[in-house]
């Protein structure tokens, strides 16, 4: 097997085509090592908690792609320094963050979710706006938690304006977190710089995507941050200061998926290097649930995973409230298998990117496999599966699914593969590098060759 290196950094950002792109089909199983760039979740958290430290922290490995760069400029517009200049990423925060701005969200959750409770802190009042799509997704329940903080919120969804006060103290808040989790995540950041420390309590359905949380949690107590989370849906954050600290982030699991899930559906092999053993990221799972598909699974001497499909793709039954971001590549697999698959636990899904139970299924049918929503999942009926346009509704994992069925289904067309760029701008090359190996050429004469790269 030979390496699909990824772009060096220095470079120009590897960029997806504009427009619709004919998914390529498989001109063999594929055999590839992918190496999937940093975790966008990691990420995020890493600069915002370098934002509130007590002094300069480096972040080494970020992911650079569209959710990090509105993090990054949302920090900016905060008073944070943020040097992105080098492969190393410098973070100085401000004596305090500088309010007035506007800080656009894009569609990015973690940046909708983690930055309204720095503006909290702000001098001045802080607007946020971001894509008309993500007017859309849940705002609400983390709005009260910070009004029940005592800052003033105009508005319960995107676009609104946040204005904080020198006297809010912390405490108790409870909110309503089954819609996201990223609202508890958001509000455990703030905690110990309120004077009272947090005492945040989730009343409600349940609660989705928990390993996000505990990835929140993790990387608080890295940072000295005492955080008592031993009581079900309750999280104690005592008062403090946030200490600086290098990191170096992990490889992002999910969007490692579609690649897995490549060697699965053509009986090839993919390894993706440096997997860690233990991860908060809910990707973690993945060998697990290709596994129930019917792939075998080797962690290497050297770190690395691999995937190697076999004759079968086995229909599953499985809940994925804790890795939800996983269904629509899942739900892909799923459309390919032997038999019916039901997935449980992510009716909150509908609040994603776009409402993603309804995208999946529209698209599934659309190719011609007939698919049921219910109120937390999906039942998925494999039908033999023809081409036609797959819609990605501004959704990178949509896209991510389209260009997976599109490898063993001939004339698929993913009608906006740009939208990759939200987590992983270097989805394309790094997919068309995979199909080169496959077919026995080099990435590098792949990327010579005008006439093999995609329209
Ligand atoms: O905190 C995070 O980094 C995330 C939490 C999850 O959000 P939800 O709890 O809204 O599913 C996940 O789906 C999203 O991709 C990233
Ligand atoms: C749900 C996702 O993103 P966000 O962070 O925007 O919520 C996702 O990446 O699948």
């Amino acid at each position: 097997m030979s390496t699909t290196p990824l772009p060096p950094r220095s470079a120009e950002p590897a960029t997806a085509p504009s427009g619709a792109w004919p998914a390529p089909t498989a001109p063999a199983p594929i055999r590839a090592t992918v190496r999937v760039p940093g975790s966008k979740s990691e990420t995020n958290r890493a600069l915002v908690l370098a934002a509130l430290a007590t002094g300069p922290s480096t972040i080494t490995n970020g992911l650079d792609a569209r959710d990090t760069r509105l993090m990054r400029d949302g920090l900016r517009t905060l008073g944070v320094d943020v040097d992105d200049s080098g492969d190393s990423w410098r973070v100085t925060p401000p004596a305090g963050f500088t309010g007035g701005g506007t800080v656009d969200c894009g569609l990015a959750g973690t940046v909708m979710r983690f930055l309204p409770p720095l503006a909290v802190l702000a001098d001045a009042p802080v607007a946020f706006d971001g894509d008309q799509q993500a007017y859309a997704r849940p705002m609400g329940p983390l709005l009260d938690g910070l009004t029940a903080l005592g800052a003033r919120v105009s508005g319960d969804a995107l676009p609104f304006t946040v204005t904080g006060g020198a006297d809010l103290t912390g405490g108790l808040v409870t909110i309503d977190a089954s819609t996201s989790s990223q609202y508890v995540s958001g509000l455990l950041l703030i905690g110990a710089r309120l004077a009272e420390g947090l005492d945040l309590r989730h009343a409600g359905g349940d609660l989705p995507s928990r390993p996000h949380i505990a990835m929140t949690v993790a990387m608080l107590r890295a940072r000295g941050v005492e955080v008592d989370d031993s009581e079900t849906d309750r999280w104690v954050v005592r008062p403090g200061t946030i200490a600086p600290l290098d990191v170096t982030v992990e490889p992002d699991l999910s969007n490692a998926a579609p690649f897995l899930a490549a060697a699965a559906l053509t009986g090839g092999s993919v390894s993706v290097p440096h997997w860690p053993a233990e991860s908060n990221q809910p990707g973690i799972v993945l060998p697990h649930i290709l596994q129930q598909f019917g792939a075998d699974i080797t962690y290497e001497d050297d770190g690395a995973l691999t995937v190697t499909g076999t004759d079968e793709i086995d229909s599953i039954e499985i809940d994925l409230r804790d890795a939800s971001e996983l269904t629509p590549v899942v739900a892909a697999i799923a459309a390919l298998a032997a038999d019916t698959s039901h997935i449980h636990g992510v009716g909150h899904i509908r609040g994603h990117e776009t409402d993603r139970l309804a995208a999946i299924a529209t698209e599934l049918e659309g190719l011609g496999v007939r698919v049921k929503v219910t109120d937390d999942g999906l039942v998925i009926h494999p039908r033999l599966l023809g081409g036609g346009t797959w819609h990605t509704y501004a959704d990178h994992r949509m896209a991510q699914a389209g260009a997976l069925i599109g490898l063993v289904v001939e004339d698929v067309v993913v009608d906006d593969v740009a939208c990759t760029d939200k987590t992983m701008p270097e989805f394309v090359p790094l997919w068309t590098a995979m199909l080169a190996e496959a077919a026995g050429e080099s990435a590098a004469e792949i990327a010579a060759d005008p006439d093999s790269a995609p329209q």
